[in-house]
């Protein structure tokens, strides 16, 4: 299995690409069941979690094509995808497939709205929390699926196609919005989604779903209309820039100290954790096309973080800001709302010579002077980039184990960091 090895102490400078974000990526893979026509996605970053997708969808009987380089292209820009659900021969996704990643259950949506079947495997994912999937069998039998649970799958059917309905859900979830927007596309009738989830990943799929001819209106507010249609048609699109991917390499600069610029990103898509990073120390400022973020010199301040829906400070932003905080200059309290374990990096970053005490809900991060490096593993896939993060300023080797956490959502992770000074290197093997 790969490591990653890293030296601490070096700090960044220069440009960091940005890469399409794979939350958005993959729900918009998952859009092209919706169509017997060609979807084509641009930006789609190269990582496991979209291999994995690629494996379900071909078993479907989804047809795939990945364009070749262009000229002026770097081995950076971002893939495109066509995908095309012409002739669906099977609507089944089974457990060996669907196990590895939460998102792939969410091909119920669009097998049930399009084919009037579908049995999925109950999820799989980063293991943060109990993770239920009720919210979204609740909106599916909202918009008329008929659901069964057997044997670990979850079987939905609606033979004469869904029905629009008054979705409301009582706690803000993003697959269970995705979920539910997908589905009332196809759904006779107008669904009202409310208390939907604002997260720019369900605007990007909602813009992709209008190009294809879903009528869609309040994407990106709490109440999202959809008046269903009989059919979609093919498109393309290219991927929103990863907003967690920014923020991981932001705050990793605001560690180690020094001057980058995340090209091809949006502040807006991030802008409560930029603001928590500016009260941290860092300076931030918008570029043409990024943002540039630099610490020079001045320590690191603690600061209070809750994690929230959007707009607020992302939980998937959670285990980085937690490595920061490690090296403040006082104690700061972080409280994760959102999975009640996402704590799994606590006890690596304390490998590392961290001083975190946990209660209940919240982690208590006193600073310290200096951390020093050792072999973590981490157990998720922001939480192995937290350790990178700390690595980076460890005094010493740091090897991070179970690198496929990594590679789960972190394109060219290594090399990026590397062309900016870092330290770091993949022990392969
Ligand atoms: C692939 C993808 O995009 N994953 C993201 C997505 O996960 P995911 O879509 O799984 O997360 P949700 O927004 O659905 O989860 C939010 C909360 O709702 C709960 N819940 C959810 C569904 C349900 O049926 N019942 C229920 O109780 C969850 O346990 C959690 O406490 O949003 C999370 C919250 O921003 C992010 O951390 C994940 O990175
Ligand atoms: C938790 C994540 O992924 P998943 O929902 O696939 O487990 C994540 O992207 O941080």
């Amino acid at each position: 299995m790969d490591r990653i090895r890293i030296r601490g102490g070096a700090p960044l400078n220069g440009l960091i690409p940005i890469s399409g974000a794979k939350n958005a990526a993959l729900p918009l893979m998952i859009a092209s069941l919706l169509t017997e026509e060609t979807l084509e996605l641009g930006n789609v970053p190269r990582l496991a979690d979209i291999s994995s997708l690629l494996r379900i969808m071909s078993n479907f009987g989804v047809d795939h094509s990945i364009a070749g380089r262009r000229p002026g292209q770097s081995s950076e820009t971002g893939q495109t995808i066509r995908l095309a659900a012409k002739s669906v021969i099977d609507t089944t996704a089974p457990y060996e497939l669907v196990s590895t990643m939460r998102a792939s259950f969410w091909v119920i949506a669009p097998l049930v709205a399009r084919f009037g079947h579908a049995k999925v495997s109950m999820p799989g994912g980063c293991a943060i929390g109990t993770r239920p999937v009720d919210l979204l069998i609740m909106a599916l039998a909202k918009l008329g699926a008929a659901i069964e649970i057997e044997a670990g799958y979850v079987v939905a059917t609606a033979p004469k196609g869904l029905i629009g309905s008054e979705i409301d859900f009582p706690k803000v979830t993003v697959g269970g919005t995705h979920v539910a927007l997908m589905a009332a596309t196809l759904a006779r009738g107008t669904t009202v989604i409310r208390n939907a989830a604002r997260e720019p990943e369900v605007v990007d799929l909602a813009e992709c779903l209008i190009k294809m001819g879903a009528k869609i209106q309040g994407a990106g507010t709490s109440e999202i209309v959809v008046e269903g249609v009989t059919s979609l048609g093919g498109t393309s699109h290219d991927v929103m820039p990863d907003r967690i991917e920014t923020g991981t390499y932001a705050m990793a600069v605001a560690m180690t100290g020094g001057d980058i610029v995340l090209d091809n990103t949006r502040p807006e898509y991030l802008q409560a954790a930029l603001d928590v990073l500016g009260q941290a120390g860092a300076d931030v400022s918008p570029t043409h096309g990024g943002i540039r973020i630099r610490r020079n010199g001045n320590g690191i301040q603690p600061v209070d973080v809750t994690t929230d829906p959007f707009p607020g400070f992302p939980t998937d932003l959670q285990a980085q800001f937690m490595a920061l905080m490690t090296r403040a200059n006082g104690t700061s309290r972080i409280r994760e709302t959102i999975f009640e374990n996402r704590f799994m990096h606590v006890q690596e970053l304390a490998r590392l010579g961290a001083q975190i005490r946990l209660d209940g809900d919240s982690a208590y991060v006193d600073g310290v002077a200096g951390l020093k490096g050792a072999p973590v593993m981490a157990t998720d896939l922001r939480a192995s980039v937290s350790l990178v993060i700390a690595g980076l300023v460890a005094e010493g080797e740091t090897t991070i184990n179970r690198v496929y956490h990594l590679d789960r959502g972190f394109e060219a992770l290594e090399a990026k960091l590397a062309r900016c000074g870092a330290q770091i290197e993949r022990l392969r093997g």
